[in-house]
């Protein structure tokens, strides 16, 4: 079953707590940068396997040395839900760790 679309206020709320996060075309999004590429690319391995364990799946855009994250939930209609949410909460818990600022 597909989770009900959070209201502006609860992504709000909920971005609060994910500074560098934003909404941008119904989506919420981050663009990290890193000193060299291989970095950003190996994050984009790291997430895709987290993306596979939440069975729930950004778009991941990666450049030389920055990398953009853009998700909705499709099952919702393209809303942004709890998922979104969830999904960046892991993302940020990883991104220190590959250089990422
Ligand atoms: C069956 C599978 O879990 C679904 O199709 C998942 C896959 N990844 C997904 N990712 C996103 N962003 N939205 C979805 O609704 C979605 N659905």
């Amino acid at each position: 079953m597909s989770p009900e679309p959070l209201t502006p206020e609860q992504t709000d709320e909920a971005l609060a707590g994910l500074p560098g996060w934003s909404v941008e075309d119904g989506r919420i999004t981050r663009a990290y940068a890193f000193d060299k590429h291989l970095p950003a690319a190996a994050m984009v391995v790291h997430i895709a396997a987290i993306q596979e364990e939440l069975g729930h799946h950004s778009e991941l855009g990666l450049g030389y040395n920055r990398l953009t994250v853009a998700v909705n939930t499709h099952s919702a209609g393209g809303r942004i839900t709890e998922l979104d949410i969830a999904l960046a909460r892991r993302i940020e818990e990883i991104a220190a760790g590959h250089g990422a600022s």
